[in-house]
């Protein structure tokens, strides 16, 4: 069995692109920081209505949610979707995880640092190395059990943390194999096909709670800088404060209105190779505020990493090299833009 270790292990990762800012200490936005302004300014979000935000909120319990979904994938990668059967308690309870997990103070929170080639622990996003400016974030990647960091963090307190994790995770895999289901209904996947993208026996999917403190100068700052997600499917649960955007050609930036009780459905590179580019891996990032602490949790799904991700056996022309999902990942892990390297 093959691990994300084993995967991303000769990621050019080191202690700077790993080591979040002291959050707890900072005054300003100090210059290995500070990013020239982007076209479009990044603190335009409190002007925008739910109309601005372009992609649809899908009603789960609707007739017509699957045509929804496959229309919304082919148009834009990304979705939002509401009655999607997760306890509205178990989400409330994931925010306060988090949040109290970030709250701890810095020197606590680095006990449990990600190591250099690791993919478990506390830590800024692991695209920061393709990057020279850091960005206005901090994360925990839980892969399997949480039990080991969070016994460091609370030694007498860790069980709600890890039963909080564990909950959450069994009801993104069950929504994720709802929703997979939908989705390759729509492009006529085999049941073959069908088992690889929702079998997850060899594979653990990563949990990533991202901290995005508030900043003093949000139009200089980056909280998460544009990427697409690598796997199959993410599912984001964004809370009640804006700050997702994502790109739309010839639109330019547009930003994820924060619906209450909904997930963001954002599609990966694996789903736009198996689509043969009919669904796009879109591009998206964060930005961040100056007065509100946002809080997100991503959910990221992936077929086992053993297996071979290739365009659909229905597309008579691949747009994409057939590769084994690992190698995909290792690509990734050292080009931003792996995509454009497979292509046929
Ligand atoms: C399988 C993975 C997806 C992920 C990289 C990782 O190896 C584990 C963490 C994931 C994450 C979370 C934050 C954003 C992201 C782009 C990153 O830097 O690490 C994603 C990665 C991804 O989808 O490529
Ligand atoms: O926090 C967000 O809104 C985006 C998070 C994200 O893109 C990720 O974790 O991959
Ligand atoms: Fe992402």
């Amino acid at each position: 069995m093959t691990t994300l270790l084993e995967v991303s292990g000769n990621d050019p990762m080191t202690d700077h692109h790993i080591i979040p800012l002291d959050f707890d200490s900072i005054d300003g936005v100090p210059e290995s920081h500070s990013w020239p302004p982007f076209d479009e300014p990044l603190n335009k979000i409190q002007t925008c209505d739910l109309q601005d935000s372009l992609i649809p909120v899908i009603d789960l319990t609707n007739s017509k949610a699957m045509n929804l979904i496959g229309q919304a994938c082919k148009q834009w990668g990304m979705f939002q979707v509401i009655n999607h059967g997760v306890p509205s308690n178990l989400v409330k309870k994931i925010e306060s995880e988090s949040r109290r997990l970030f709250a701890l103070p810095t020197h606590e929170k680095r006990r449990v640092l990600r190591s250099s080639n690791g993919v478990s622990g506390y830590g800024s996003a692991r695209i920061s190395h393709y990057f020279d400016k850091g960005m206005w974030h901090e994360g925990f990647t839980i892969m399997g059990s949480c039990v080991d960091d969070a016994k460091v963090l609370w030694p007498h307190d860790f069980q709600r943390f890890c039963d909080t994790m564990d909950a959450y995770q069994n009801q993104m895999k069950q929504l994720t194999h709802k929703l997979l289901l939908m989705i390759l209904e729509t492009i006529d996947a085999t049941q073959e096909e069908i088992d690889w993208a929702i079998s997850t026996h060899d594979s653990r999917s990563p949990l990533q709670l991202n901290s995005y403190p508030p900043c003093p100068n949000p139009s200089h700052a980056v909280g998460l800088a544009p990427h697409t997600d690598s796997l199959l499917l993410t599912l984001l649960h964004q809370g009640d404060i804006n700050g997702l955007e994502f790109f739309v050609d010839g639109l330019g930036w547009r930003h994820v209105q924060a619906v209450e009780g909904a997930f963001v459905v954002n599609l990966g590179d694996l789903l736009h190779i198996f689509s043969n580019a009919k669904f796009p891996s879109v591009s998206h990032r964060a930005v961040v505020n100056q007065s509100k602490h946002r809080i997100s949790v991503a959910y990221f799904h992936g077929p086992p990493f053993e297996s071979r991700v290739a365009p659909s056996a229905k597309f008579q022309k691949p747009r994409f090299k057939s590769l084994l999902v690992k190698e995909y990942l290792s690509l990734k892990s050292k080009h931003c833009d792996a995509l454009s390297l497979i292509q046929t």
